[in-house]
């Protein structure tokens, strides 16, 4: 996969089959839309573009908070999922005020027609330009609308996996995405108490703008040096200690490496408690004991 910035002056030579959208996440939603776009290119032997955005373009609308800037992904894991969906040039435009005032018609003159596309592929409920009216198919290319992937509670959306997460429910957002839900980081020092209690932990940084996960405790899978192994999680401010930071850490089972300085991704699986303000320690690893037949039994 290709990955380029939109220019005035880039030019494909080919036809192309173009999918139009912002894509947080790639969920099954998405996934459906990639789905068609692979089918349509291998009967007519053509490769997919997508035009998409950097940032969500609800930035250039609303007045500005950090969480405007988080993503369900990390840039790089964003990046893979095009290309594991088909994609082979990954065209990025950032949505300022200048294109968002833009017509649907000068949105088809300007960008869509660069990527001389055959067909068009959005979704159902798509629109294009400062109009808000649908792409229609012209003399120059089709346009295919993939109907709606819905569940029983409706559409499956970005909004549902990020308020899932957000409120800890990481299941019910593996379900709609389609795959784990993930979390890079770099393991740092903490306070080394988990040694005490019998659970060493790797405590991480995050450094990429994702939505983290609610606070609590988790089964989780971590991927390290190549491998999957098991463990659990937790998120907050450590209630029985009082810290001031709130850390995300992980112990791995049966597993007693160094990796300071390593980098990990943790895939939470599922939500196994609250954080609980403990008064003592004992109760803490009492409860820590059945976390273990939990994670290591999902
Ligand atoms: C699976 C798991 C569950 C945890 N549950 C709690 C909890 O309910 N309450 C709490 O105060 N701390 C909880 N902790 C956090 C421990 O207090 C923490 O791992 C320990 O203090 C070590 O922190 P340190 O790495 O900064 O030394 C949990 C940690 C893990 C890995
Ligand atoms: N469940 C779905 N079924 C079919 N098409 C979808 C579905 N969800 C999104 N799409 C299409 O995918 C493209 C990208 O959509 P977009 O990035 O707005 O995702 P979204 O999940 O609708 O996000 P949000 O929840 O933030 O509105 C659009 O063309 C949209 O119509």
């Amino acid at each position: 996969m290709e990955v380029l910035e939109f220019n005035e002056n880039l030019k494909f030579d080919e036809n192309l089959i173009l999918v139009l959208g912002y894509f947080d996440g790639l969920h099954r939603g998405h996934q459906a839309l990639f789905k068609q776009a692979r089918e349509i290119a291998s009967v007519l032997n053509l490769k997919i573009a997508v035009l998409t955005f950097p940032e969500k373009p609800t930035i250039a609308f609303q007045k500005f908070e950090p969480d405007l800037l988080l993503k369900l992904t990390s840039d790089d894991k964003r990046a893979k999922l095009f290309a594991e969906n088909g994609v082979d040039y990954l065209v990025f435009q950032d949505f300022t005020s200048k294109f968002a005032h833009q017509t649907s018609a000068e949105f088809t003159q300007n960008f869509v027609k660069k990527f001389n596309p055959k067909v068009v592929v959005t979704g159902f409920d798509y629109t294009t330009g400062s109009d808000m009216k649908n792409l229609k198919s012209s003399d120059d290319f089709k346009v295919v609308i993939v109907p709606e992937l819905a569940d029983k509670v409706g559409k499956i959306s970005s909004t549902r996996i990020r308020d899932a997460v957000k409120a800890g429910n990481v299941a019910k957002a593996n379900e709609l995405l389609g795959y784990a839900y993930e979390t890079r980081g770099r393991v740092v020092h903490g306070f080394a108490r988990g040694r005490q209690l019998g659970y060493p932990t790797a405590n991480l940084v995050i450094k990429d703008y994702v939505h983290i996960p609610a606070a609590g405790v988790y089964t989780v899978d971590v991927a390290i040096n190549q491998k999957i192994l098991r463990g659990f999680a937790s998120i907050g401010y450590n209630d029985t200690f009082n810290n001031k930071e709130k850390t995300i850490e992980v112990h791995i089972f049966d597993f007693s490496e160094e990796i300071y300085g390593e980098e990990l991704t943790i895939l939470w699986l599922d939500k196994i408690r609250d954080m609980i303000k403990f008064d003592g320690i004992d109760s803490l690893i009492a409860q820590m004991k059945s976390d273990e037949t939990t994670a290591r039994n999902w």
